[in-house]
C-alpha cells in the first residue's frame, strides 16, 4: 500500500498547479515545493516591483447572488479591482444597465441574445453609454470569458453552461476564481490539466474550499491528511425524514443560514451541494474520496477542516458572508480589508455543534460519493441529471424525493463501454446532454411521480 501522505495529495492537486512538472517542462524547482512558499514569493515579487495590488476583472453571472457580491468588493475596493466585463442571462435587465452605468465594462453579454435589443435601449434611455461590446447567446458568454483585458474571471453562472466559458477564460490565460462548482464537477478530467498547461491560477470561491484553501496556506504539498467539508444541513435539516414526501419548492428555498440563488439552495436542502463539494475537493485539493468526509455544522460559522499528517486541524471560521471567500479568491495571496465586513464575535456565536449527516434523509450525498469515485463522465451525468430535477422540482412538476430517483435512475443508464477515467471535453458534453434528455424522460414516468 502506498504510504498516506502519497494517496492524499496527488500531483494532480491545483495547487501544485505552477509547481508541476508538464511531461516536457523541467521538474519544479525545490524551492517551489511548499505552497506557502510559492505564495510568499508571489507576493514578494509584487511587493519588490513596488507594483500595487490591481486587477482586472469580469465577472459571469452579475446579476446574481455571486456576482452581485462580487461587485460589492471592487464597489468597496476600487483602487484594487475594476471590471472588464459582465455576463448574465438578459433576465434581469435593469440591474444589468445599473451595473453597466456604475462599473463602465469594455463588454457586456447576455446569454439570451433576443434581450440585446432591449438592453441597447435601456442602456438609452438612462443615459448610460453603451460598452465597446455587446453580444448575444452563448458565444457572447464565451467571448465575454476571454476578453483581452481581465486577468480574473469570477465563475459566478449557475450549472454546467459555465463549463465552454471557463473552457475559453483558462485558454485565455485569466486567472478564475471559482464559484461555478458544476463546471468543476463535469469537466475536472479536462479542466485540471487544462490550468497546468495553460499555468493560470483557480482560487475556489465556494465558502467550504476556500476555507480549506486558507487552512493549507503555507502547508507542504503532502501534509494533507483528510478535509473535513463542513454543511448546514439546509432547509430540512430539523425536519423528520418522514415529511420530505410533502415539501413544496417554497420549503426548500429557505436556507436556514445562506442567501443564494435558488438553484444551490435546493442543492443544499438534498444535500446535494455538499456532494457537489466533495468531488470538487477532490479535483482542487487532489484528495482522495475516503479522506473527504463531512459533517452537519447547522451554524455555518466553521467553514471547513483539514487534517494534517501530524493529526493537528485547522480551521477557518467566520460568519457566513460569501463575500470573504469570494475576496480571497481574487485577491489571494493578499489579504485585503474590508470596512463593512463585521468582526467574528465569539460570545455572540456561542456554541459550535457537529453531527454525522443522515444518510437516509439526504441520498444525495452517497449518490455523489458514487459518482465521484467512478471518476470519467459519471460526475458530469450525476450533475447533468441533477440540474434537471432540481429545475422541475422548483417549477413543481417533481417531488421532492424524486431528485435522488431521477438521478439514480439516470447514474445506472449511463453506458460504461469504452470507459475511460479520461474523457474529452467532447466526451463530457455529450454525456451532459445524455443525461438531461435522459432525466427528463425519466422524470416523466409514473414510478418517479409516485
Ligand atoms: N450564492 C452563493 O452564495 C454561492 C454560489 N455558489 C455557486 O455559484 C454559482 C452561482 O450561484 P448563485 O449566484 O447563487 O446563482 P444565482 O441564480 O443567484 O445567479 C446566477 C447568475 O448567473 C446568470 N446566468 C445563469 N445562466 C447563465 C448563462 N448561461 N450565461 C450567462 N449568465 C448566466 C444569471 O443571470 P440572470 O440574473 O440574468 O438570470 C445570474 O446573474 C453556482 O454554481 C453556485 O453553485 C457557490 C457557493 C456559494
Ligand atoms: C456559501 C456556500 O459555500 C454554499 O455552498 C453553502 O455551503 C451552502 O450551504 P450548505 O452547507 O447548506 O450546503
Ligand atoms: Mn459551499
Amino acid at each position: 500500500m502506498l504510504p498516506r501522505a502519497r494517496r492524499t495529495v496527488r500531483p494532480s492537486s491545483l495547487y501544485t498547479l505552477r509547481l508541476a512538472d508538464d511531461e516536457d517542462e523541467e521538474p519544479p524547482p525545490p524551492w517551489a515545493a511548499p505552497i506557502g512558499i510559492a505564495n510568499s514569493i508571489k507576493g514578494l515579487l509584487e511587493a519588490m516591483r513596488g507594483e500595487r495590488f490591481e486587477r482586472k476583472v469580469t465577472v459571469l453571472g452579475s446579476t446574481g447572488s455571486i456576482g452581485t457580491q462580487t461587485l460589492d468588493i471592487v464597489r468597496e475596493r476600487p483602487g484594487n479591482f475594476s471590471v472588464v466585463g459582465l455576463a448574465a442571462t438578459g433576465r434581469n435587465l435593469d440591474l444589468l444597465v445599473e451595473q453597466t452605468r456604475e462599473f463602465r465594462p469594455q463588454v457586456v453579454a447576455l446569454r439570451d441574445a433576443s434581450r440585446v435589443d432591449a438592453f441597447r435601449d435601456a442602456l438609452q434611455r438612462a443615459n448610460v453609454p453603451e460598452p465597446a461590446h455587446i453580444g448575444g447567446g452563448d458565444a457572447a458568454v464565451v467571448e465575454c470569458a476571454r476578453h483581452t483585458d481581465a486577468q480574473v474571471v469570477v465563475t459566478g453562472l449557475v450549472g454546467c453552461a459555465g463549463l465552454l466559458p471557463t473552457v475559453a477564460a483558462i485558454e485565455a490565460g485569466k486567472d478564475i476564481a471559482l464559484a461555478n462548482k458544476e463546471t468543476l464537477i463535469a469537466g475536472g478530467p479536462v479542466i485540471v490539466p487544462l490550468v497546468h498547461k495553460h499555468h493560470v491560477w483557480m482560487t475556489p470561491a465556494d465558502s467550504e474550499h476556500s476555507a480549506i484553501f486558507q487552512c493549507l496556506q503555507g502547508a507542504p504539498d503532502d501534509a494533507l491528511r483528510r478535509i473535513t467539508l463542513t454543511a448546514s444541513g439546509g432547509a430540512f435539516r430539523d425536519w423528520d425524514v418522514s415529511r420530505l414526501s410533502q415539501v413544496t419548492a417554497a420549503d426548500a428555498l429557505q436556507h436556514p443560514n445562506w442567501n443564494m440563488g435558488p438553484k444551490i439552495t435546493c442543492d443544499s436542502a438534498t444535500l446535494m451541494n455538499k456532494g457537489l463539494e466533495v468531488i470538487e475537493a477532490h479535483y482542487l485539493f487532489g484528495a482522495d474520496y475516503d479522506d473527504i468526509e463531512v459533517v452537519v455544522h447547522p451554524q455555518s460559522i466553521v467553514h471547513s477542516a483539514v487534517e494534517l499528517q501530524d493529526t493537528s486541524v485547522l480551521a477557518q471560521l467566520g460568519w457566513p458572508d460569501m463575500r470573504l471567500p469570494l475576496l480571497y479568491a481574487m485577491s489571494w495571496p493578499h489579504r485585503l480589508r474590508m470596512e463593512s465586513m463585521r468582526s467574528l464575535n465569539w460570545v455572540e456565536v456561542g456554541s459550535l455543534t457537529f453531527r454525522a449527516p443522515d444518510r437516509r434523509k439526504y441520498p444525495c450525498l452517497d449518490l455523489a460519493y458514487a459518482a465521484g469515485r467512478r471518476g470519467g463522465t459519471m460526475p458530469a451525468v450525476l450533475n447533468a441529471a441533477n440540474e434537471v430535477a432540481v429545475e422541475m422540482f422548483l417549477k413543481e412538476s417533481l417531488p421532492f424525493l424524486g431528485i435522488p430517483r431521477v438521478i439514480e435512475l439516470v447514474m445506472s443508464r449511463h453506458d460504461t463501454s469504452g470507459w475511460t477515467t479520461e474523457p474529452s471535453l467532447d466526451d463530457i458534453v455529450s454525456a451532459d446532454k445524455w443525461a438531461r434528455t435522459m432525466a427528463s424522460e425519466v422524470a416523466a414516468s409514473q414510478h418517479i411521480q409516485a
